[in-house]
């Protein structure tokens, strides 16, 4: 198999930002379910090259106790790897780029351009108490790694969210909400824009035709894109 980058097709790749607890995972579990992407979560990927006893995983759990951003070419293998294991060509990349070392490496490379950046914003004060009601027994789940996480986040994370949004690219959630909610918006930006067009401009004209004794009736459709018309018979002889 192709290494990610020189495949004919590139994937389709969707970072999802946001600072801890904002509820990236949450809404990639959502996202899954609803437009089929694959779910690949940085943190997630690290927290398993530990767990498999690799000879980078007390660096990298070291890292992750100071709220430290691993080097990103641990961190780029292991998305690499995961991308061509699914089988997929959709991806939603929890968690990554989280400075512009893993951005720029990232691009470097893969060559993929992500489609759009969904944004998780989010008080700290509501991540604060999230991550320390999450329960997923995270050694990085406490006040004194959460402080340490915050200011990463604000110093080197949010530099990457500044630069998509330079691009036009990012796509702005506010996640303080309830996590239904959250998704309402959220499914905005994963909805085909063509098929919003479609449901809000089409008219439909009905038709008929009498031959003889027999009368035919058609529906004609019209929308914006210059006209073109569908006839769709729904009565014959
Ligand atoms: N919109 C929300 N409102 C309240 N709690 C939420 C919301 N979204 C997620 N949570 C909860 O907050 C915690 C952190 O969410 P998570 O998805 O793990 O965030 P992240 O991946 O950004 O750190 C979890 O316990 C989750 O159930
Ligand atoms: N691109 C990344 C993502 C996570 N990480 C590390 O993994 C930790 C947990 O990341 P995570 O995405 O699971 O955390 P949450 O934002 O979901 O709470 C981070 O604080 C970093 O130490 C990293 O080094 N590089
Ligand atoms: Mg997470």
């Amino acid at each position: 198999m192709g290494s990610v980058g020189d495949a004919e097709k590139k994937p389709t790749v969707v970072f999802v930002l946001g600072g801890p607890g904002s509820g990236k995972g949450t809404q990639c579990a959502n996202i899954v379910e609803h437009f089929g992407y694959t779910h690949l979560s940085a943190g997630d990927l690290l927290r398993a090259e530990i767990k498999s006893g690799s000879e980078n995983g007390t660096m990298i759990q070291n890292m992750i106790k100071e709220g430290k951003i691993v080097p990103s070419e641990v961190t780029i293998k292991l998305l690499q790897k995961a991308i061509q294991d699914s089988g997929n060509d959709k991806f939603l990349i929890d968690g990554f780029p989280r400075n512009e070392e893993n951005r720029a490496a990232f691009e470097a490379v893969t060559k993929i351009e992500p489609a759009f950046v969904l944004f998780f914003d989010c008080p700290e004060e509501e991540m604060e108490r999230r991550i320390l009601t999450r329960n997923q027994g995270r050694e990085d789940d406490n006040i004194e790694t959460i402080r340490k996480r915050f200011k990463v986040f604000l110093e080197s994370s949010l530099p990457v969210v500044e630069y998509y949004d330079s691009k036009g690219k990012v796509r702005k959630v506010d996640a303080a909400k309830p996590v239904e909610e959250v998704f309402e918006t959220v499914k905005t930006f994963f909805t085909p824009k063509e098929e919003k067009v479609k449901h809000h401009s089409c008219a439909i004209f009905r038709h008929s035709v009498i031959y003889g004794d027999e009368t035919k009736i058609s529906d004609l459709y019209l929308d914006w894109r210059g006209c073109r018309a569908r006839i769709q018979p729904i009565f014959g002889k």
